[in-house]
């Protein structure tokens, strides 16, 4: 007989119909498991995979007393409650680095895409306004990226390759992260120094209670009116409302956004501004990425059903 996995979260069909050849899922359909299946089901579950982003907390691991193993597809894992596994001996694993080129890719188009403001000057083409000659503040020209700061939050696997994209844009790159590492980058002590020093800030720190809201009024206003924010973390990351209020009122310049406190929802204040450049948390979402997000599931999967240790364990756990 297949091992069972519980499906906690929506994933794409042709993914579901791989993993269906090595293991019997158990599909969700992204609804509460309860729901979907009895009781008796559930306590037979060892294996769960979910998005890192999901919720998951004390309260849903003990529909699962057999539970040894949460999964997450992609790096996140920021909605499981990793205390409440390890007291209740599940491991929790992920996909390390599988999609940092991929969401790095992203938040340097971001970033390019809201400074160069592409998305304006695209209209301004559409619309037939440069033919017909009419003035724009579009037109005005702005800072390239050859010297210029870009301060990278959180020098982990996606910070440091931002850095190196930024390094080839021939920018200054400065970071603040937990550790100090070996890097020919400027290291500063805080969030605030660093805040300080840069135009361009990059969120690429791990989202969770310590980091929560930690962009915020204060951060936004060192900036300043020429700063530039770019988020791939987590939405909860930056205080959405007070970057609202920095947008509307230009205490900074732009922003970039590929994540969001409440996904799938983007605030109508946000979204109405023009500074803005949006995309639907696709930060991980290549081909390449995908194929190895999944070689690190089905790693942790059978290492899970085999009783070893997983190979793509989360460190913290
Ligand atoms: N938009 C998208 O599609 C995607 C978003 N993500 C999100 O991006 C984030 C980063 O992912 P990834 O680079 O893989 O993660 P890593 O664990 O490789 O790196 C995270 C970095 O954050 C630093 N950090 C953690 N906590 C703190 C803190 N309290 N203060 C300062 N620095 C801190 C770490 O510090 P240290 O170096 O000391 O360990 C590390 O450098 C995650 O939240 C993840 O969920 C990931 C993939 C796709
Ligand atoms: O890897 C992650 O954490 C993601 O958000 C993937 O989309």
């Amino acid at each position: 007989m297949a091992d069972k996995v519980l499906i906690y979260s929506r994933f794409p069909k042709t993914m579901m119909a791989r993993f269906a050849e090595r293991f019997e899922l158990l599909d969700t359909g992204g609804k509460p498991a309860s729901e979907v299946f009895s009781a008796e089901e559930l306590s037979g579950i060892r294996a769960l995979l979910t998005a890192g982003g999901s919720p998951l907390g004390a309260e849903a691991m003990d529909l699962f007393p057999k539970l040894g193993a949460i999964v997450c597809y992609g790096t996140g894992y920021d909605g499981v409650d990793l205390k409440a596994a390890a007291s209740r001996n599940i491991a929790v694993g992920h996909s390390p680095g599988a999609n940092a080129a991929s969401v790095a890719d992203i938040a340097m188009t971001l970033m390019l895409a809201t400074t160069r403001r592409i998305l304006v000057a695209d209209q301004y083409v559409r619309s037939g306004d440069w033919a017909a000659s009419k003035q724009s503040p579009m037109m005005r020209p702005q800072a390239g990226m050859p010297g210029r700061r870009i301060g990278v939050y959180g020098m982990g696997e996606i910070g440091r390759k931002i850095a190196a994209r930024c390094a080839a844009f021939e920018s200054e790159i400065g970071y603040f992260s937990r550790s100090k590492y070996d890097l020919p980058y400027q290291y500063f002590p805080t969030l605030e120094a660093l805040a300080d020093w840069c135009s361009v800030l990059m969120i690429a720190v791990r989202a969770g209670a310590e980091t929560q809201h930690v962009v915020n009024a204060d951060i936004l206003g060192r900036l300043g009116a020429d700063g530039y924010v770019v988020n791939i973390s987590r939405g909860s990351v930056i205080d959405e409302k007070a970057l609202v209020a920095a947008l509307t009122d230009k205490t900074i310049a732009g922003a970039g956004l590929d994540v969001f406190e409440k996904e799938p929802h983007a605030p109508d204040a946000l979204t109405a501004l023009p500074n803005v450049v949006f995309a639907p948390h696709i930060g991980g979402h290549t081909l390449e990425s995908h194929v190895a997000m999944q070689g690190c599931v089905l790693a942790n999967l059978t290492a899970s059903f085999e009783g070893r240790p997983l190979p793509h364990a989360v460190k913290s756990a």
